[in-house]
């Protein structure tokens, strides 16, 4: 682990003395607490916030130092910065004990090569001892300006390349205003988690005392950090729930369920914070690597068509047993509306009510793959979420703000601002708003005069544009059916502008606007069935992703299409039922079925079809159809492998060299003349998803990691590309014959191909491993990644290779990940060989787990639309037959269950 804390360049002594004098901002975390809170004694605060941050000592120096500044109000409670940083920029952890800031520290450095500094680490080498001697033996004062003067200079020698956890020591005194000053340019992150989890760390206190304490330090710690991140913990990521009343200023939380997997334990908390810090640095290739390399991941949600973003109420999300990964599928991106307005009544966002967003923000992100929208009702009803039969309230600029600057902290990828608000609000709000995208949103509860053919929309268009926008977001009650068609014959008229415009959404809400929902192309706002109350159809005014996607097919705007699995011997295929329960579950009124052919002329069939939407690609057709070929991606051409076929039906398309990457998702379920043929490959996307899921945060791929794929066929080409798309720089093959081995290693030895994904890796190189008992080669490391492309069963009168990995390549002294591709059988003695291993760290995933990431990509080449990912997977674990034909109805239960909150 990188642990290394540097000496600063300059000596301390040139270092400039600190300025004592009256401060700008509250100096001392009691003192600026006691402003807000409760009629507790300070000295009562002051002891419960050191015991927190380990300060043991006796009480007479804990008095404050009289040359203080009076306390001040820090303003909004809110550090607001305009979150834009360098790639390098040094990263800042900040929070409470047993937030887990240091192993989130630790993660971070491990993999993103930055270097690790401990600020009391650091405190001590350049002083000499630890903080709590240095304090014990000095005056008050001298110990305030010898930190003041470590920490300045710990942060101006460090301001790029580090990642700097702070505990509480580095809060006191001049250390918040050095780390405000240091949050103008540089990512200071606050983390904070629930207060059960922090007892269990602390294990001292009760929750209710961890609670009250979060309640006094939040403000201090947002007061500083211009980010915030909540550290999950493993038991509460399932879900949310609340028995309490919702009206309550406490929002709490509890778990939907509890499957802490061993070894893997810190595995989605690493996701999640990598991804959050991808996202607020702006590291795509990190950021894409992390999204799991979906081909719909890697295009803007806004430029695709006919997409849904599900809405779902902060209120909803603290009622006991939502399901999250339930309310996102079919949805293209994921509407957190905060309908709530803080109780508390002070100027500031309550810290319980802002560490519920966060906690509610962090649940979301791991449970779902779409974009997050944040969005804060500006017109609520006293009790919460706007009800047509109440008049709705505007809530002041001041509430609106704190909220909704709470949101950019969080960093969603995208927020709304209220273009009811006057200029000044939203431009503060957009200046702050570092990488994530701003919507525009208006809501008319009447429509305006001249209505959607008017001048008033395009003017609040024209303004939102001239605000700072990304994308406006407008919505008027349509009174009469034809209201429709005005909001067309609008959208008309912004595509129409001489200036290339905002990307909008516009729809009409009431019961007779759902028509327009329907044919609004981008984002339109939908409901998931459970959270609507039964309401005759005429009365209702939501829609779901599923009937907005039913109306496009039913009204002839899209063609039902015909999907295929084609090859040699298909008919044990999963594919027909994996999809065919997608497209139904999604209100796609698609047809996947098996298509053999004992030759490639088969093929023909296919294309001559008008309604032909695409096919998988089994055996033995993944490599003898690539001449048919008129375009393939840079996967399947660098692994020499297809299993995906998409049609091209656009003559212009086969001369668009960024075909891959956008052109053959926009036109989708549109029949008509075949005039070629688009290769892919997914089943390395597959193999991906499932080492990224089995993968350790100890075994996080390094430069001296090692991988090593058994068998030399179509799977082990896909294998070995996963590994290289993951950094694995050493790739050994071992194959019973030597001579394919060596084949398949030279056609990947002679590609320049290098993660572009894995920051700062070398040029892979493959090896091969002549004999099983060959000791592993000398000078690598032991495999922690092992990919098994080969049959278990037997085929063609041979017998089942039955294939054991030699002990001697199993010494991974942290385990590591097996895949065994095949699933007939499941338990092939390596599965069963792994499972043996799994207390010394070694996890198992077999061909039904790689089955279904493999055809989430392939849902999303076919059809243009996220795959509803969980329905895939339990599919094919309910299908699942072995080959006396039984399938246990346990086992896939637990499987099951272990997916909770592991979207790929
Ligand atoms: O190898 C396979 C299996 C498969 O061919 C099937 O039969 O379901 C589907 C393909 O997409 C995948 O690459």
């Amino acid at each position: 682990m990188p642990m290394l804390v540097r000496p600063p360049k300059r000596k301390l002594h040139e270092v400039e003395p600190l300025d004592d004098g009256p401060r700008k901002y509250s100096s001392d975390v009691v003192t600026s607490t006691a402003v807000h809170l409760s009629s507790r004694s300070p000295s009562r605060r002051s002891s419960e916030h050191r015991e927190a941050s380990g300060d043991s000592r006796p009480s007479s120096r804990r008095e404050l130092p009289s040359n203080r500044g009076s306390p001040v109000l820090f303003e909004h409670g809110h550090l607001q910065t305009p979150r834009t940083f360098s790639r390098k920029a040094s990263i800042v952890l900040i929070g409470i004990r047993g937030t887990g800031k240091s192993s989130l520290a630790v993660i971070l450095a491990a993999t993103s090569g930055r270097r690790l500094i401990d600020a009391d680490r650091y405190f001590q080498q350049i002083v000499g001892c630890s903080r709590a001697v240095f304090r014990k033996e000095n005056d008050g004062s001298v110990y305030r300006q010898q930190e003041a003067r470590v920490f300045e200079s710990m942060l101006a020698d460090n301001q790029e390349g580090c990642v700097i956890a702070c505990g509480a020591g580095s809060m006191e005194s001049n250390g918040q205003r050095l780390l405000r000053e240091f949050a103008q340019t540089h990512p200071v992150i606050h983390i904070i988690r629930d207060p059960e989890s922090i007892q269990s760390y602390l294990k001292a206190w009760d929750t209710e005392k961890v609670r009250h304490f979060l309640e006094l330090s939040g403000p201090i710690y947002r007061g500083c950090s211009n980010l915030e991140f909540f550290n999950l913990s493993e038991a509460r990521s399932d879900g949310l729930g609340d028995d309490s009343d919702n009206s309550s200023p406490t929002h709490r939380i509890e778990p939907r369920s509890h499957t802490p997997i061993p070894f893997l334990t810190l595995k989605r908390v690493q996701r999640d914070f990598l991804r959050f810090i991808a996202f607020i640095t702006g590291d795509i290739a990190e950021l894409n690597s992390q999204h799991a390399s979906f081909p719909l991941s890697l295009l803007p949600v806004e430029s695709r068509m006919y997409t849904s973003a599900v809405s779902v109420p902060f209120s909803r999300l603290c009622e006991k047993g939502m399901d999250i990964e339930q309310l996102e599928f079919t949805a293209d991106a994921f509407e957190l509306a905060i309908d709530v307005t803080d109780p508390s009544g002070q100027p500031s966002l309550s810290s319980s009510l802002a560490d519920s967003i966060s906690q509610v923000v962090a649940v979301i992100r791991r449970n779902i793959i779409v974009p997050l929208i944040y969005h804060v009702e500006s017109y609520t009803t006293p009790k919460g979420s706007l009800s047509p039969s109440q008049v709705p309230v505007r809530c002041t600029d001041e509430t609106y703000l704190n909220l909704v600057r709470h949101g950019l902290r969080l960093s969603t990828g995208f927020l709304t601002v209220d273009l009811t608000r006057d200029d000044n609000t939203i431009s503060q709000i957009i200046s702050a708003s570092g990488r994530t995208r701003i919507i525009g949103h208006f809501e008319a509860f009447r429509p305006l005069p001249g209505g959607w053919d008017g001048d008033e929309y395009m003017k609040v268009y024209e303004r939102a544009r001239s605000l700072g926008c990304d994308i406006v977001r407008l919505c008027q009650p349509a009174e009469i059916p034809e209201d429709n068609l005005a909001v067309q014959r609008f959208r008309h008229r912004i595509q129409s502008l001489p200036t290339a415009g905002l990307s909008l959404i516009a729809y009409n809400t009431g019961p007779l606007g759902r028509m327009s929902r329907c044919f609004n192309p981008i984002l339109s706002p939908v409901t998931h069935p459970s959270l609507v109350t039964e309401l005759p159809t005429h009365l209702r005014s939501w829609i779901t992703a599923r009937e907005a996607q039913k109306a496009l097919y039913s009204s002839f705007a899209l063609d039902p299409m015909q999907f295929f699995v084609f090859g040699a011997n298909t008919t044990y295929s999963m594919s027909p039922a994996m999809h065919n329960t997608a497209f139904k579950i999604c209100g796609l009124p698609h047809n996947y079925s098996i298509h053999q052919s004992p030759t490639l002329r088969g093929l023909n069939d296919l294309v001559e079809n008008q309604y032909f939407g695409g096919s998988s690609v089994s055996l033995p057709y993944k490599t003898e159809c690539i001449p048919l070929l008129h375009s393939m991606s840079t996967h399947a051409r660098a692994i020499g492998a297809i299993n995906t076929l998409i049609p091209i039906r656009n003559l212009e398309d086969l001369d668009d060299t960024r075909l891959q990457e956008s052109s053959i998702f926009l036109q989708k379920s549109r029949a008509g003349p075949i005039k070629g043929l688009h290769g892919d490959n997914t089943d390395w996307i597959g193999i991906c998803n499932c080492i990224r899921r089995g993968l350790s945060p100890a075994n996080a791929v390094r430069s001296s990691s090692a991988g090593l794929v058994i068998g030399s066929g179509g799977m082990a080409r896909a294998a070995i590309y996963s590994m290289i798309h993951l950094g694995v720089q050493n790739i050994f093959i071992y194959n019973r014959t030597f001579t394919n081995a060596e084949r398949l290693a030279h056609h990947y030895n002679r590609q320049d191909l290098h993660s572009k994904e894995a920051r700062g890796s070398g040029r892979p190189t493959v090896r091969i491993i002549a004999s099983l008992s060959d000791p592993w080669p000398a000078g690598f490391k032991q495999p922690t990644i092992v990919v098994s492309g080969i049959p278990a069963h037997s085929i063609g009168g041979e017998p089942a290779p039955n294939f054991h990995m030699p002990t001697q390549w199993l010494e991974s002294p942290t385990g590591g990940v097996v895949v065994d591709l095949a699933y007939k059988p499941l338990n092939t003695p390596l599965m069963k060989q792994t499972r043996a291993l799994s207390y010394r760290g070694w996890v198992a995933l077999d061909g039904l787990d790689v089955l279904p990431e493999q055809g989430f990509a392939q849902f999303e080449l076919f059809t243009g639309r996220r795959a509803p990912r969980r329905v895939m997977r339990s599919i094919v674990l309910q299908e699942y037959k072995d080959d006396e034909g039984n399938n246990d109805h346990q086992a896939i239960q637990d499987r099951l269950q272990q997916m909770d909150g592991q979207p790929s």
